[in-house]
């Protein structure tokens, strides 16, 4: 078997040089040429999937090490009888990380708590449910908005806590969202952010936008941050990537490029829940596990002994773990040095090893003890020293 990988998929050998020969190849530059005597084709989120890229191939299985299929032709692949298989989840914690990490940060700049916002979810699938999950384990007031959902189990606004985003937009401090991107049908989401509910947003509110560039209008979100400079944005994720509204990047607070799910373990289990399915695909039994693929954190774990404040041990673990201003800086460098677009896609391709909160022990002395429950519900272990 021929397989065609990404270059950015890590353990790319591992997971798929028993299959065959993998030739590895820049996602954004895999042409139809390269796929013409190929059976497999191994992709991240920036390789677009569709006629005009398999119609003259022998590729029979795509697999995307991503939870996003935006850029797949599912249906074409379908019709061509092509197997065709995501990686739902896989960074879904390292998403939440990314999450947890840039509200601790704004609120340390800009004088509030996180635990006394209220905080609104649009899409409250993998990762919003996650999010949700720790986010109320912390204590913080949520308010969620998943029509899709909400229609699919039987349940209207306000029933089983399902609100609609007008609810959101009217009594949230911070609107983060985490939708795919669906360009048609009932529950449409490019544009869901449009100028009108942009314009809508009190002024303070944080929006936070990790699911895809195309949910919010940008020119809209620009506007508003250039003409009144009263709402701050988190953006991982733009319309064009990699050649990204240089305003909007500008008047964004925290602005990434679309590594909120950059975690090693979460690009690893991506990577591994594809090879779990092309194994499937040949009809092959696989042994292949996370931990065979993973090392160890470089920081496993630390004392803490004082009695801190809730929200600064938050903010010290997290950042012990990840720390998001470093991807904001590091954008910022690399756009000086390169130009914005080649800059977005030179931090991603060198993206330095990061892990998940949950990959760190915190041992409390004494004294920390009882900032037990806060930081185990932020996704850290904790162990009593
Ligand atoms: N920035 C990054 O690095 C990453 C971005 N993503 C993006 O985040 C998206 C969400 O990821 P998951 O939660 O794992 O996907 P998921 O499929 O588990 O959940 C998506 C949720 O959004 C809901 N939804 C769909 N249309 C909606 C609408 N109009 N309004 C409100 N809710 C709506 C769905 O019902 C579903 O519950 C992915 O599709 C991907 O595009 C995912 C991982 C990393
Ligand atoms: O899983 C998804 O969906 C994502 O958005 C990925 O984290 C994107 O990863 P890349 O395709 O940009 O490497």
């Amino acid at each position: 078997m021929k397989l065609v990988v990404d270059a950015n998929i890590p353990a790319a050998d591992a997971c798929f040089g028993a299959f065959g020969e993998v030739i590895k190849r820049p996602g954004r530059e895999i042409s139809a040429e390269h796929l013409r005597d190929v059976d497999a084709l191994i992709i991240r989120s920036v390789t677009p999937v569709n006629a005009s890229l398999l119609a003259e191939s022998s590729v029979r299985f795509v697999g995307t090490c991503t939870i996003g299929t935006d850029h797949v032709d599912s249906a074409y692949l379908a019709q061509q009888g092509i197997r065709f298989a995501n990686a739902p989840g896989c960074n879904a914690e390292a998403v939440v990380d990314y999450v947890l990490a840039s509200l601790l940060t704004l609120a340390e700049r800009q004088g509030w708590r996180l635990l006394d916002r209220c905080v609104g979810i649009v899409g409250v699938g993998n990762v919003g449910s996650r999010l949700q999950a720790r986010l109320q384990a912390l204590g913080v007031k949520v308010l969620a908005c998943d029509p899709p959902r909400a229609e699919r189990e039987g349940v209207s606004e306000g029933e089983t806590g399902f609100a609609s985003l007008e609810t959101l937009i009217e009594h949230c401090d911070v609107l983060c969202l985490h939708t795919p991107l669906v360009s048609a049908g009932p529950h449409a989401t490019r544009h869901l952010l449009n100028a009108e509910r942009i314009n809508e947003l009190s002024p303070g509110t944080v929006v936070v936008n990790a699911g895809r560039g195309d949910c919010i209008d940008g020119l809209a979100l620009r506007s508003r941050l250039a003409g009144q400079n009263d709402l701050t944005a988190v953006l991982d994720v733009w319309e064009n990537e990699p050649a990204i509204d240089t305003a909007l990047h500008d008047l964004a607070t925290l602005a990434t490029p679309h590594i909120a799910g950059y975690s090693l373990d979460g690009k690893l289990r991506g990577s591994l829940m594809i090879h779990q399915a092309l194994a499937s695909h040949v009809g092959e039994a696989s042994a292949l596990t996370l931990d065979g693929i993973c090392p160890p954190p470089a920081l496993a774990s630390f004392t803490l002994q004082q009695a801190l404040p809730c929200e600064d041990a938050l903010r010290l673990c997290a950042r012990a773990v990840y720390d998001v201003r470093r991807d904001h800086e590091s954008l910022t460098r690399e756009a000086h040095a390169l130009g914005l677009a080649q800059g977005f896609d030179t931090c991603r391709a060198n993206y330095p090893r990061r892990r998940e909160f949950s990959t760190l022990t915190v041992c409390l002395g004494d004294e920390a003890q009882p900032l037990a429950p806060v930081l185990s519900a932020a996704g850290f272990n904790v162990v009593l020293a």
